[in-house]
């Protein structure tokens, strides 16, 4: 039988044929950095976004760290999926710093691979106002709580603060010029939902509505005058569980000054409204005050839940019907035991114990503000009062403010005329402080803000 010998020079010349055209896939196929960019600025200097294409889609990490530190000790961002072109957010950093940063990509086996050598960027500084009004030495506290505070500024050109358990600045946005921050809340999709004015309008009244990441990203822009944004907006704004906004506004009828609300779909589109006027029917222009909502929660039912504050009011709205289903408060529809009735209240809303909460600021004929919760039974409309403690008579503060129940059952008060930030225990010793040089219009617990920022 014949057999067929290969000489051996030709096995060596195809086995380094095959291995130079296997190593030529594996370089073809493995992704590489195209173009790098970094932003930072003054308005947002405690976050960066490393912008960056990849010949091959691939997932991908930052690691970065302070050129006086060390690698060892670099901070990692989000994990970005498997794409081409990223966008990736770096927290937690400091102001006027320079850093070192490594995109790594990760291939289908999660291991990591430099995608070049290191690069820097430089933070911007923080701006003056912002500088003046918090100053971080002077703010030094030890919370064992591992959540951020938002901070909302009564204050020009305002902007937006989270403090972390030390009392440190970890972010911060402050506005274009032509903007003034009047209200902010956090999103269902952990984004900033803020009332910025344009018109140097008094109070919380505002005309554009910006929905922004923590990345500084604008997810999006409403404008009045445009589509069904129609009214003044003042005090609060919320985002439903299907991305609609829902707002405070302004209403009028007969001369008078009223107060409403409107959801706009994720396009700006209006989908509802509703006006105090469908209720107060009955006025008597010489005792009549603009309610004065001051403050929207959606409620676990999907209603809502409105602070009035000339009548001393919570409101639980229908927001299909715009029925009123109760009152709550002074002369209200929900039977509440004497001596609970609160004055002016700000921030009303469902806190986790399932009480209605809320910071009664008090007034003249009782200058004392107070926390104050109430279980309802929402069918019988029965209220038992649960938290009521004063804060102390430095803290008293008549407008504005906030009380949110914390993760540890303690709770956090903006005192807002006197830019005092406090966290009571149920009773209401205090445990620690932080002092802003202007007032807060209102405060609240964040407890996870980096973790999902998109
Ligand atoms: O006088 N202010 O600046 C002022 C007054 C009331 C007010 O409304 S409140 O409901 O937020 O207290 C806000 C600001």
């Amino acid at each position: 039988m014949a057999t067929l010998k290969t000489p051996f020079y030709l096995i060596l010349l195809l086995a380094g044929i095959g291995l130079s055209c296997q190593k030529d896939l594996e370089e073809a196929a493995s992704p590489a950095l195209q173009t790098v960019s970094v932003s930072n600025q003054e308005s947002s200097a405690l976050v960066a976004q490393i912008k960056f294409s990849l010949t091959r889609e691939s997932s991908a990490v930052v690691i970065y760290w302070p050129v006086s530190g060390t690698e060892q000790n670099a901070l990692q961002s989000a994990v970005s999926g498997i794409k081409k072109n990223h966008a990736i957010p770096l927290f937690q950093l400091r102001a006027q710093t320079t850093y070192q940063y490594k995109i790594l990509l990760i291939d289908p086996n999660g291991q990591k691979k430099e995608a070049g050598p290191p690069e820097t960027f430089t933070t911007a500084a923080v701006p003056e106002w912002l500088k003046k009004y918090y100053d971080e030495s002077e703010n030094r506290i030890q919370e064992s709580l591992t959540g951020y505070y938002l901070v909302i500024p009564a204050a020009q050109p305002g902007g937006l603060l989270l403090l972390n358990r030390r009392g440190e600045l970890s972010w911060y946005w402050s506005p274009p010029a032509r903007y003034v921050v009047k209200t902010a809340r956090f999103t269902p999709k952990n984004s900033l939902l803020m009332l910025l004015d344009e018109h140097g309008t008094p109070y919380n009244d505002g005309n554009v509505v910006l929905e922004t990441n923590l990345a500084g990203d604008t997810l999006a822009l409403f404008r009045m005058g445009e589509k069904g944004f129609d009214k003044w907006l003042h005090h609060d704004l919320q985002m439903d569980a299907n991305g609609n906004l829902v707002a405070i506004t302004n209403e009028t009828k007969n001369n008078l000054p009223g107060d409403g609300l409107l959801m706009l779909d994720p396009q700006g589109r209006k989908l509802w409204e509703w006006s105090t006027f469908q209720e107060l029917t009955d006025i008597d222009p010489t005792q009549y005050a603009q309610p004065w909502g001051n403050s929207l929660v959606i409620d676990k039912d999907n209603h809502y839940l409105v602070s009035f504050r000339a009548l001393s009011q919570v409101w639980k709205i229908h927001s299909g019907t715009g029925k009123v289903l109760w009152k709550l408060g002074k002369n209200g529809t929900v039977k509440t035991p004497t001596g609970t009735d609160f004055l002016f209240q700000h921030f009303a809303h469902r806190n986790a114990q399932d009480e209605i909460m809320l910071f009664d600021n008090g007034g003249p004929l009782r200058p004392q503000t107070r926390v104050l919760s109430f279980r309802i039974n929402e069918t019988t409309l029965e209220a038992t009062p649960s938290l009521n403690f004063a804060l102390p008579g430095n803290l008293y503060s008549a407008i504005m403010g906030s009380a949110a129940l914390l993760p540890d059952g303690s709770i956090l008060s903006a005192s807002a005329v006197n830019g005092k930030l406090v966290k009571t225990d149920p009773s209401g010793r205090i445990i620690w402080t932080l002092t802003t040089s202007q007032p807060i219009y209102r405060a609240d617990y964040v407890p996870n803000p980096f973790g999902q920022a998109q």
